[in-house]
């Protein structure tokens, strides 16, 4: 049977090393030479978002018109919902047809403060169903991949969630979000609480979601749950966690119910035990939903 998606994997492949690098130049370059740091002051500047805390800078908005520049070369009828280009206006709607979704920094602010985790998430969805999906950890310099039904690798090696089937053997990633509203982080912490005194062996967060993910698939962590988070940071991660043998819920109800890519929640898991275990434990607020028109 003809591979169909293949070819756009391909780019996708090449497109995210090539963003990497222009995001994590700009990030060693912070890390190790001030004198180039104050040179570099203005392309540096960190400007905000929804809050004073959702940071997004030049090479943000570079990486993202890089990527979909490339790609709308070989691919001129694909649609795109990108991060900075929803932020400037775009609509974020997921419909049928081909479609590239993109975090061009998953991490800004660990970029930001060179923070040594940064991502470029790509996910492509057909009929919304992910059909492969990218990421590349790039100070890490892995690149993790997934295609529907053909697995999910770290640069070219199977990637398979932990086995262990006891929370309270278990580390869980989460991350406090972007809303320092105070009534939001009563409850992010109320639900940090309960996951905490489970208790499980401990709590982790690499300040981005992409990767998160690609710790639950390689088994590095048992699950990840978060609220507030967007299709963008989700969309490849998800793909990689379920290839990897893992499962994905919203967190509705007692089973936590489908993911729904747009929902802003998630929670991504080795297993259906550990991933209802953890819906039971935290409050499921609703953001507004990435696809809700009036949402910014
Ligand atoms: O804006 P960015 O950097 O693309 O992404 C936002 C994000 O890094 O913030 C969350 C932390 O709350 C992460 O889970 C999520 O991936
Ligand atoms: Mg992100
Ligand atoms: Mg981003």
């Amino acid at each position: 049977m003809v591979d169909v998606w293949q070819t756009a994997m391909d780019h996708a492949v090449g497109a995210a090393r090539r963003a990497g690098q222009v995001c994590c130049s700009g990030a060693l370059i912070r890390c190790v030479d001030q004198v180039v740091r104050e040179a570099l002051q203005d392309d540096r500047k960190v400007m905000t978002k929804s809050s004073s805390v959702d940071l997004v800078t030049q090479t943000d908005q570079k990486v993202e018109q890089l990527i979909i520049q490339s790609v709308k070369e070989k691919f001129p009828t694909h649609r795109f919902i990108g991060e900075e280009s929803v932020a400037a206006g775009e609509s974020c709607v997921l419909t049928d047809a081909p479609t590239w979704i993109i975090d061009p920094i998953d991490g800004t602010t660990n970029f930001v403060h060179a923070f040594p985790f940064v991502a470029v998430s790509i996910g492509f969805s057909v009929n919304k169903q992910v059909e492969f999906g990218v990421v590349f950890s790039c100070l890490e310099d892995k690149m993790f991949t997934a295609r529907r039904g053909k697995g999910a690798f770290c640069d070219g090696e199977p990637l398979q969630v932990s086995d262990q089937e006891d929370i309270k053997q278990s580390i869980i990633a989460t991350e406090f979000g972007s809303s320092r509203d105070p009534e939001a982080v009563d409850r992010i912490f109320s639900s940090l609480r309960n996951v905490l005194c489970i208790p499980v062996h401990g709590v982790r967060g690499a300040g981005t979601a992409a990767i998160n993910m690609c710790l639950v698939a390689s088994g590095c962590v048992e699950a990840y749950y978060e609220i507030g988070i967007h299709v963008w940071d989700i969309a490849a991660g998800s793909l990689i966690v379920s290839e990897a043998g893992g499962v994905l819920m919203d967190v509705d109800g007692k089973d936590g119910g489908p993911l729904d890519l747009m929902s802003r929640r998630i929670v991504a898991a080795n297993s259906r035990t550990i991933a209802e275990r953890i819906v039971r434990e935290i409050d499921a607020f609703g953001p507004p939903r990435d696809d809700e028109p009036l949402r910014r």
